[in-house]
């Protein structure tokens, strides 16, 4: 059975834990990098982006989540966590882990929209996705080599390039395990490509 983990730090952690398990796969909350090795993929969840950088640093996550990243292992951005992948912030905020070629804007969508609710069509699903959206990021700017994978008001909130996926939404919190579905499909094949590296 495959293992993702979900960083464990701070924000929105129980909830990937609960939707990891019913789309079938194992889930480990990862407290210290060394928890890396006994993963296939990695969650970083939503929460405050600016608490859970300063954690990383404090624990060493920096370079680890690189050294995963660059084994081709895949990751999973949601809210906080696209904020955390992006190689560029709109501002004077500096990027941190620059796992994605997008620019976002924190917090992109004001006051007024602190929190809502949108049915998404989502590029490679067929219906309709319930995507909640807290205090959300949004892509101002992504590079080519970047699928979009859905838009609102224009602005992109789901993306992936390569083995990195991202969400300006909570997808752990509905009952639509979707998007959990296609990160682990994505974990299944970098575990053939990887064994067909070896074999
Ligand atoms: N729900 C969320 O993850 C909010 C993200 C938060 N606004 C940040 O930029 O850190």
């Amino acid at each position: 059975m495959i293992t993702i983990g979900v960083l464990g730090l701070q924000g929105a952690i129980e909830e990937h834990l609960n939707q990891i398990d019913s789309a079938g796969a194992q889930a480990l909350i990862v407290k210290k990098p060394s928890q890396l090795s006994e993963i296939d993929g990695l969650i970083i969840p939503g929460g405050e982006s600016t608490t859970m950088r300063k954690l990383m640093d404090r624990y060493g996550f920096m370079g680890p989540i690189k050294t995963f990243f660059d084994q081709k292992k895949p990751i999973f951005g949601t809210c906080a966590g696209m904020v955390l992948a992006a190689n560029r912030l709109s501002g004077d905020e500096k990027a941190y882990l620059e796992l994605m070629d997008i620019s976002v804007k924190r917090n992109g969508f004001g006051r007024q929209r602190d929190s809502f609710e949108a049915n998404l069509s989502i590029n490679g699903m067929e219906e309709p996705f319930k995507a909640v959206f807290i205090r959300a990021p949004y892509a101002v700017g992504a590079g080519v080599d970047v699928e979009i994978l859905a838009e609102y008001d224009n602005k992109v909130v789901a993306a992936r390039q390569e083995h990195v996926l991202v969400s300006a939404f909570h997808p752990e919190l509905t009952g639509d395990d979707r998007f959990m579905r296609l990160f682990i499909d994505m974990v299944k094949a970098s575990l053939k490509e990887a064994d067909l590296k070896i074999g």
